[in-house]
């Protein structure tokens, strides 16, 4: 990928739409404005133009034109816009047309936020902000990749490496003084003291029970119980479609069938598993093993069963995390007492009339926001913040003990910490991470 290109790429949605809009990044974008509608208009001035195709000058659209010229763009590059009627010979003209201008190709996935990344314009946090909020499916994921968008993790690390340095070039300064590789205590106390409190700080920023990962993630529920207990007919009748396949036959879900809520702006992911019983059928027998699987790795399992059948309990791995919802209450008659050898809260549905649905739903969403957590976006939304704060934390437990050690040890351990810093916000060891970061992009972003 050189970046003396030009790229271009359509970057709204899918086609046909009433308005497409194609961009333009790199230094031959001028010349693109020039071959395609004459001139280079006015900066950041919406103009009306005529696309033309640049050799035989047949007009292709009307357009809005926009020219951002470098460094104030969104990439920090000459870019422009087009804001184009949204019909695929159109854009497909256009796109054509830009790639006749000499120095100009189409842009990779991701390119132009990985231009922007490279003038300095966002800090890798921000770019995964960016992705977050491209990808974010209800209010309490957009908020979150909003503030990450607006640095709240990048600045904060960056904050964090700032004084880790300042701590850093103070030992280093003694050594430089001290004839035997031992630093005055003048010198070493304070940037001790400064070292424990970065550390007391990135520590609680870390004890976070993981709700910005799961918020990311979406809060997982897994459906689970013995067979015919109608696991799938309460997904389909939470969901309020045929989701999944319902029969009287015992051992029809073998697949894991997942689908995505939207409660109240927590996002929550519902699994509907096969039903946990022994059985001959290596088909079933996967299923099961599937749904085993998936239940132990939810957050919350709603262990599902009749309520005319109430037996069954859910495995050891599981209970600490179920709920219990006895199903078809229509032909159970009078509820029964709750079931006193299970942990956890209760329900009584049924899928036929939708009786307790709404209750179970309402708990669904105050347990998703109570793991998840409302107030405060949490600082630490993927596992790779999660992995440097902790590299970045345990080097600075390193150079606290080494207190009575050797001082060399400890401007090297402090050293790692502000390297662990860097790759968090993507001034060391760029290239792999990037390139897992941008793997995700469409193009045209
Ligand atoms: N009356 C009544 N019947 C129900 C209710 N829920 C499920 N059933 C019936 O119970 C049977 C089994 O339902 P399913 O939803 O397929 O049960 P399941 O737990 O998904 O079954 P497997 O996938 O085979 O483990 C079907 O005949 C459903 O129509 C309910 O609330 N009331
Ligand atoms: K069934
Ligand atoms: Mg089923």
């Amino acid at each position: 990928m050189q970046s003396h290109d030009t790229v271009f790429a359509l970057s709204s949605g899918r086609p046909p739409a009433a308005i497409a809009v194609v961009r333009v990044s790199g230094p031959q974008t001028a010349d693109a404005l020039a071959a395609l509608i004459g001139r280079v208009p006015k900066a950041r001035h919406a103009t009306l133009a005529t696309v033309r195709e640049p050799a035989s000058r047949e007009a292709i659209d009307q357009a809005v034109v926009l020219w951002f010229p470098g460094p104030g763009s969104e990439t920090g590059e000459d870019t422009a816009e087009f804001q184009l009627h949204g019909g695929r010979a159109v854009i497909a003209a256009v796109l054509k047309a830009l790639a006749s201008v000499p120095g100009c190709r189409m842009a990779e996935p991701g390119e132009f936020t990985r231009r922007a990344f490279h003038k300095g314009k966002l800090d890798l946090t921000r770019v995964e902000g960016l992705a977050d909020l491209i990808a974010a499916d209800t209010d309490a994921q957009r908020r979150q990749a909003l503030s990450h968008l607006k640095g709240l993790l990048g600045d904060r690390a960056e904050g964090w490496r700032r004084r880790l340095i300042e701590a850093q070039a103070l030992v280093e300064a003694g050594l430089d003084f001290s004839d035997e590789g031992d630093v005055p205590a003048g010198l070493l106390a304070p940037a001790l003291a400064q070292v424990t409190v970065l550390r007391d700080e990135i520590r609680r920023a870390l004890e976070d029970g993981g709700r910005g990962e799961r918020l990311r993630d979406g809060f997982v529920v897994a459906i689970a119980g013995p067979p015919n207990a109608g696991k799938s007919s309460l997904l389909n009748r939470i969901v309020r479609r045929e989701a999944a396949i319902v029969s009287p036959i015992p051992g029809t879900t073998r697949d894991v069938v997942e689908v995505h809520l939207d409660l109240r702006g927590q996002p929550v992911t519902l699994l509907d598993t096969a039903g946990l019983r022994d059985t001959d059928d290596p088909v079933e027998q996967e299923g099961v093993r599937r749904a085993r699987e998936r239940a132990g790795g939810a957050d919350l399992v709603l262990w599902v069963q009749d309520a005319q059948d109430r037996t069954e309990v859910p495995p050891e791995d599981i209970r600490h995390r179920a709920w219990t919802v006895s199903t078809k209450i229509d032909l159970a008659g009078a509820r029964g007492p709750a079931e006193s050898r299970i942990a956890g809260r209760q329900f009584f549905t049924s899928a036929v009339t939708g009786d307790g649905i709404p209750e179970l739903l309402a708990a669904l969403q105050a347990e998703a926001e109570a793991q998840v957590g409302v107030g405060e976006p949490a600082l630490v939304v993927r596992a790779r913040h999660r992995v440097a704060l902790e590299e970045t934390a345990a080097a600075l437990d390193r150079a606290l003990a080494q207190r009575t050690g050797s001082d060399e040890l400890v401007a090297e351990d402090l050293r790692l910490a502000a390297r662990s810093l860097g790759r968090l916000v993507g001034r060391v060891d760029v290239e792999d991470i990037l390139d897992v970061i941008f793997r995700d992009f469409c193009i045209g972003k």
